[in-house]
């Protein structure tokens, strides 16, 4: 985490970089951007790119680790201490996630990071997994997903993990929680997050059968807010984040908390076990060899 912290995340800040005086209202007060010009580097291995418009307070993180944003262990620290940073500085006060990779919001986890590797890796591994959502679903700030591509699993629960869902109206893109097609299990916190987003019996049925959705079924269940022609993707969430900065954040805040925390606090109660059971599992022979099998499978184009 140091190391990536050292090489630093590409933040490209345009407007008033400095001293923030427009979109900051409801007792928000000016300050200096946390992004100094020497925190401004860029670097050519970043995975995250980070635009923050000072002077509207939105921030766009765009995912670019192709060929599919997959989420190994160097995307998702990337990803915490990106957001992290974002939180930290008053200057910004909305955060819009997409993609970089065309047809790809983001293909979930990166299932290399959980397969022949030793349980000392999968114990960092989903330490990071575990830190990326507690950051981005106990979010202080406003977060929308503007999915503009597929989205399975780890993908799906980013998207669930932001406050509002705008996908591109694409018949070719998928989203949802297909752990079970691959043989694994979503932990109980990828569960809680589906079941707080679509409900009880819809996540009943998403997970046991791994359905992914269509955008127009992904909207009919909830599990989309919006869909939009994909050209018109980044100005609508841009636009519907205008919308969210109208709100007092203080009230917004407190709002959020009170629906998401006891969510969180049931992860933060139990990290070190989720984490055991995550290894235990994952580390079964018999697990593996549907990884493997999964695997081989998308290497020919079966999935
Ligand atoms: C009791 C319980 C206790 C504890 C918990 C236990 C278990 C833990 C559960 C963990 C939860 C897991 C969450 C996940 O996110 S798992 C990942 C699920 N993801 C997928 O299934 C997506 C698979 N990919 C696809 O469907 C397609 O690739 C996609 C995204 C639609 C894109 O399609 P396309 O554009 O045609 O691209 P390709 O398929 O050709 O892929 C290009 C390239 O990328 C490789 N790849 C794709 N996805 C992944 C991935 N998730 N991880 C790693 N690599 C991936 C693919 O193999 C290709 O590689 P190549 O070398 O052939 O170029």
């Amino acid at each position: 985490m140091a190391a990536v912290l050292r090489r630093g995340i590409k933040f490209i800040s345009f407007g008033s970089s400095q001293v923030f005086s427009g979109g900051c209202k409801h007792g928000k007060t000016s300050t200096l951007s946390s992004f100094s010009s020497s925190n401004r580097n860029s670097s050519s291995s970043s995975k995250i790119k980070v635009d923050l418009d000072s002077s509207t307070g939105i921030a766009v993180m765009k995912f670019q680790n192709p060929p599919v944003n997959s989420m190994n262990l160097e995307f998702l620290t990337e990803f915490s201490i990106g957001l992290e940073k974002l939180e930290l500085d008053k200057s910004c006060r909305g955060v819009i996630l997409t993609s970089a990779q065309p047809k790809i919001f983001s293909a979930g986890l990166d299932i290399l990071d959980m397969y022949g590797k030793t349980p000392e890796h999968y114990e960092e591994f989903w330490r990071a997994v575990q830190d990326m959502w507690l950051k981005l679903y106990g979010y202080s700030k406003i977060t929308i997903a503007a999915i503009n591509g597929s989205s399975p699993a780890g993908g799906c629960l980013v998207s669930m993990a932001s406050d509002y869902r705008i996908m591109a109206d694409n018949p070719r893109y998928r989203i949802g929680l297909n752990e079970t097609q691959l043989g694994i299990v979503a932990p109980f916190w990828f569960k809680d997050t589906m079941v707080n987003t679509v409900g009880h019996r819809t996540t009943e049925l998403s997970l046991q059968f791994g359905l992914m959705y269509s955008p127009s079924d992904a909207l009919k269940i909830g599990l989309v807010d919006q869909l939009v022609p994909e050209e018109n993707i980044l100005s609508t969430a841009t636009e519907t984040m205008t919308k969210w900065l109208d709100i007092p954040d203080h009230a917004r805040e407190i709002s959020k908390s009170m629906l998401r925390k006891p969510t969180v606090d049931r992860l933060l109660a139990s990290r070190d076990a989720d984490i055991k059971n995550f290894v235990s599992f994952i580390a079964k022979d018999s697990i593996q060899k549907s990884l493997g099998l999964y695997l081989t499978m998308l290497k020919q184009r079966k999935v």
